[in-house]
């Protein structure tokens, strides 16, 4: 999958501004931006998923033109197919697991009950063993469960990318290398190329084929890339064929 970013985007808090000025390509299935707290790295990955209009810019991914501000191209949230894994989830309280997974796919959002019941819902509950933990709220799970809810809404609209926002920055050390390895395999299980943003150096080098250094909204030149060989075929979650 290519990836082709150039994001132009000037925020303004009072006396303060911040300019983001990202530009980066990638052939990799696995992006990691990388940088310190405050360096635009949320920024980045809300505008490739249409949560952040840019000033100005291009964003590709594959053949998809998603923003290209000379264009006049600015395709919606919805039409990106991006996968979106919030930092701290973001799931609904007030709807349980089943309907949470729902509201991935785009008819699940007017109606999430309607849609609950589908064959793609179906199979990222197996997948990730939480058909037993349907109807519960997500107030009643522990954090690697939300994560995983989280992660089968994103995965349930069949999405060309997923992009990850500190995926284990809510959970504890322990739950953290337990997690880390499970996206691990699930990535390369379903090759979905993934963009993942943390300032954890231990998901950069799990995650990190390609490192896309952050600093006050730049790029730094010393990205050099770091390959991770420590694939491994074995799979532990009930994943079937797609
Ligand atoms: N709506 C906004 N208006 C003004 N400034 C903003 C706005 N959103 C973000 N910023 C500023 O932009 C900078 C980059 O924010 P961003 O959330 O992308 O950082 P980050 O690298 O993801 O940090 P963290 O790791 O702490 O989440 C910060 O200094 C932030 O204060």
């Amino acid at each position: 999958m290519h990836f082709d970013i150039d994001i132009h985007k000037t925020l303004r808090s009072g006396k303060r501004t911040f300019d983001l000025r990202v530009r980066f390509q990638s052939d990799s299935q696995r992006v990691v931006i990388f940088g310190p707290s405050g360096s635009g790295k949320t920024l980045t990955l809300k505008a490739i998923a249409g949560l952040m209009r840019p000033d100005q810019g291009r964003i590709s991914v594959g053949d998809t033109v998603l923003f290209d501000s000379g264009k006049r191209i600015d395709l919606a949230a919805q039409a990106r197919r991006v996968g979106y894994l919030f930092q701290d989830y973001a799931l609904f309280p007030h709807l349980n697991v089943r309907q949470n997974i729902a509201f991935g796919q785009a008819r699940g959002w007017l109606n999430p009950g309607a849609a609950a019941h589908s064959d793609a819902v179906d199979y990222w509950l197996h997948a990730f063993h939480l058909e037993h933990l349907a109807h519960q709220s997500p107030s009643e799970l522990s954090g690697g469960q939300r994560q995983r809810v989280a992660l089968a809404r994103a995965l349930v609209p069949n999405p060309s990318a997923l992009l990850l926002d500190e995926p284990f920055a809510a959970l504890d050390p322990h739950l953290r290398v337990l997690l880390r390895d499970e996206l691990d395999r699930l990535q390369r299980h379903l090759q979905i190329p993934m963009v993942l943003i943390t300032h954890d150096p231990a998901d950069a080098e799990v995650f990190g084929e390609h490192i896309v250094r952050l600093h006050e909204g730049i790029v730094q030149p010393d990205g050099a890339p770091v390959v991770d060989e420590t694939a491994s075929d074995e799979y532990h979650l009930s994943l079937g064929p797609q």
